[in-house]
């Protein structure tokens, strides 16, 4: 049952006539398009997720931190095709300056250590859970805000980074229990497709263009896919060439392609190795194919995917170890990942893991006579001073309308405050699972 039938609109008393202010139209009650609110059941478990998130980068030494929604906008201009950036959600303020809703967090993480400089030892290892915009056409349909969880390594150049990464992210499945035979990484290194092109002769510019087309693979026709690739000056044989490697899904087979000496063939196997050590081998598999579609990454990417391949990625991230210098700083490799709240979410469904997170006040406190609405304000201050949840009756209302409201606050204790006990300083304590009723002296209440 909602409050609407414990609180009755019609017959409410008030003594201002009429609305101090006066709207100009009645207004749309939902939230701007793409975008959700989160009432009461919603941000539970919302809380519950973040919760996770927030736990298991403690468990792994992370610090937290979080940056303003609205960003300079050059901080997304990049030019390598990305959809983030002809998403963005960007406009000019009132002072003239080009801002954005920020589509990803990345790009502040590398602001903020920048601005802090040699104060922050490294490694940094930092986590932040943001919300994310894109402008998106709504043709499409699809959202266009999304909480991300980031993790980021600052400092560390080799694979170990990486493999931390993937381990707090397999800790947080399995604490909500998402197994391997759920879920698995595909991994590979962007150096695979440098060393490809390193064959022909591509200019400099079009390694991340080239990277980003190949991350559409699968959702345009193959002939787009060479096209593009085409347009940003590889040849054909280059082409057919970096198609072959990317089908490639074995760390032997790409050895033989590429030869043992290459950095992506000896940051993979160090990967591998420790994950070996880490324990979670069974939850990972090379993959030549998996690019990811951000311009950054330079070296080994990842994303989480689910085993039965009904849903979009669940996470991803990877290297990307020039992006401070690109933003003015210095020259400090990095690692990291974003991890969205919508997918794990569609995921739990699919796989009846969604957690009961029920509206829990162990206690419901009310005065049965209007004179001693302050005595069970005295009661419930004392339950809270105590560290108990009490939902404290405002209003004076009948028995039946507190039980109801009992109820639905999965209350476990009714307190009732009487005319008759209250002369002996005593209280009704009514336990609602049992029926168990007692009268307990207020100084005694627990
Ligand atoms: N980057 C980004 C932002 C917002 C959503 Br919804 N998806 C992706």
């Amino acid at each position: 049952t909602s409050d609407v039938t414990e609180t009755p609109r019609a017959g409410r008393s008030n003594s201002v006539s009429s609305p101090p202010v006066d709207y100009a139209q009645k207004i749309d009650v939902n939230p701007p398009k793409g975008t959700r609110d989160f009432p009461p059941e919603e941000m539970r478990l919302r809380n519950w997720l973040f919760h996770n998130f927030r736990q298991v980068s403690e468990l792994f030494g992370f610090e937290e931190v979080d940056y303003p929604v609205l960003e300079s906008e050059a901080l997304y201009i990049r030019k390598a095709g990305e959809e983030i950036k002809d998403q963005l959600y960007c406009f000019e303020d009132k002072g003239n300056r080009r801002v954005a809703l920020r589509p990803e967090l990345t790009p502040s993480l590398a602001r903020l250590v920048i601005q802090k400089g040699k104060s922050v030892p490294l490694p940094i290892k930092w986590f932040a859970i943001g919300q994310c915009w894109r402008y998106e056409r709504m043709t499409r349909g699809r959202r266009r805000e999304h909480y991300q969880w980031n993790m980021d390594i600052i400092g560390v150049p080799d694979a170990t980074g990486e493999a931390e990464l993937i381990s707090s992210i397999v800790t947080f499945f399995k604490k909500i229990g998402i197994t391997a035979k759920d879920v698995g990484f595909k991994i590979s290194s962007r150096k695979v497709l440098q060393e490809v092109l390193n064959l022909y002769s591509v200019p400099e510019n079009s390694f991340a263009k080239a990277c980003i087309i190949i991350d559409k693979m699968g959702k345009i026709p193959m002939e787009e896919i060479k096209k593009e690739l085409r347009s940003v000056e590889l040849s054909n044989d280059a082409i057919e060439d970096l198609l072959q490697v990317l089908s490639i899904k074995s760390l032997t087979e790409l050895e033989e392609k590429l030869g043992g000496s290459g950095e992506a063939v000896r940051d993979l196997k160090q990967l591998f190795s420790l994950a070996e050590k880490f324990g979670y081998s069974e939850w990972i598999q090379f993959d030549a194919s998996v690019v990811r579609g951000l311009a950054y990454y330079t070296g080994i990417v990842f994303e989480g995917f689910d085993r039965e391949g009904k849903l979009r990625a669940i996470c991803g991230g990877g290297r990307y170890d020039y992006l401070l210098s690109t933003f003015g700083g210095d020259d400090i490799p990095a690692c990291g990942f974003g991890f969205g709240d919508a997918v794990i979410i569609e995921l739990l469904k699919e796989r009846q893991l969604l957690p009961e997170v029920p509206l829990e006040v162990e206690n419901i406190v009310c005065s049965l006579d209007p004179d001693l609405q302050g005595v069970a304000a005295t009661v419930a201050t004392r339950l809270r001073g105590k560290g108990q949840r009490v939902d404290l009756v405002l209003e004076n209302k009948p028995l039946k309308w507190v039980f109801k409201r009992a109820a639905r606050i999965n209350a476990q204790r009714l307190i009732l405050v009487g005319r008759s006990e209250w002369e002996k300083g005593m209280v009704n304590v009514k336990i609602l699972s049992t029926g168990e009723q007692h009268q307990v002296n207020l100084d005694d209440l627990q």
